[in-house]
């Protein structure tokens, strides 16, 4: 991808906040050009740090939308009906929106938007800092398979992708979305729990990052189950069959499936809040 290739399309975030951000660094770390990357910032101390970053333009709302031939959403669902209130009727039905919003069906968009004009909903996370992102996408109003290659191409160099029937993508939100918080919990928990054996908590985040990492590379290379792998480390009456004990008298098992639960059930609010 070289700069000046017509064939690259200009991508243009629209509010450049946590996940707009880790977007536009993916991209550029992807090689895509930054003449043909736009962002917009509420805030004029956002906006100079981005450019300042990134070398990137930033620009108003309305210039993106003159400019880019994609819009990303990057604001919170609560500030998309503002967002598309501003814009929406300057958007053409040649130009392509990509929902980055928890909860927000494509619908949201396609009600606020000129008749024909495609919406792609992606629910992305924030492990795209390091090119781990797990990322799913969606066909919304009148995205064809055009569109959804170039919402692929965007968001593969960022990580893994998957392509998902929307009616799926609140669970996704509460799975993938979410899911680097609740990993950050554990690792938090347990470096904690190192600090009460008496380790030095230096020590205790080497242990406990090195062997997520670990695990985590086994349950994506080895192919085999959890339960296999959680079987190969439990040795009859030895220190993991307690451990597991502990846990499951604690509840964590369903207070795993409460959370997940109740995650999706706050993306479905936030659409109707969002109204
Ligand atoms: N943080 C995360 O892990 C994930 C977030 N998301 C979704 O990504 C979106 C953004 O989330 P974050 O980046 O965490 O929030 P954020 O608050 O860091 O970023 C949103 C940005 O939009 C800006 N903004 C709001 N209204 C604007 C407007 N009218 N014009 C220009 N800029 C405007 C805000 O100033 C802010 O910088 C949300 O819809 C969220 O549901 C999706 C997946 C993961
Ligand atoms: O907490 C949230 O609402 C956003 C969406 C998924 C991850 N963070």
């Amino acid at each position: 991808m070289t700069s000046g290739d017509s064939a690259v399309s200009t991508v243009a975030v629209l509010g450049a906040g946590k996940m707009g951000e880790l977007v536009l660094s993916g991209l550029l770390r992807a090689g895509w050009p930054v003449d043909r990357l736009l962002v917009t910032a509420r805030r004029p101390e956002r906006a100079a740090e981005l450019a300042t970053r990134y070398g990137v333009r930033v620009v108003d709302n309305l210039t993106a939308v003159a400019d880019a031939d994609v819009l990303a959403v990057g604001v919170k669902p609560q500030d998309a009906a503002a967002l598309l209130d501003e814009i929406g009727p300057k958007i053409s039905a040649d130009q392509l929106v990509i929902s980055l919003c928890a909860g927000l069906p494509s619908s949201f968009f396609g009600r606020r938007l000129v008749d024909g004009t495609p919406v792609v909903r992606v629910m992305t996370n924030t492990p795209a800092r390091v090119d781990q992102a797990m990322t799913a996408i969606s066909a919304g109003p009148h995205a064809t398979e055009a569109h959804l290659a170039l919402a692929e191409a965007m968001f593969a160099p960022l990580g893994t992708t998957i392509q998902v029937p929307e009616s799926q993508q609140d669970a996704v939100t509460a799975l993938s979305g979410s899911g680097p918080a609740y990993f950050y919990l554990l690792v938090e928990a347990m470096i904690d729990a190192g600090v009460l054996l008496g380790l030095p908590r230096a020590t205790a985040h080497e242990l406990i990052v090195q062997t997520a990492i670990g695990s985590a590379t086994m349950l994506r290379d080895s192919g085999e189950h959890p339960v296999k792998l959680r079987e190969a480390v439990t040795s009859p009456a030895g220190t993991t069959s307690v451990a597991l004990r502990e846990l499951e008298n604690h509840g964590v098992r369903a207070a795993l499936l409460a959370a997940l639960e109740a995650a999706r059930n706050r993306a479905q609010e936030l659409a109707a809040q969002s109204e």
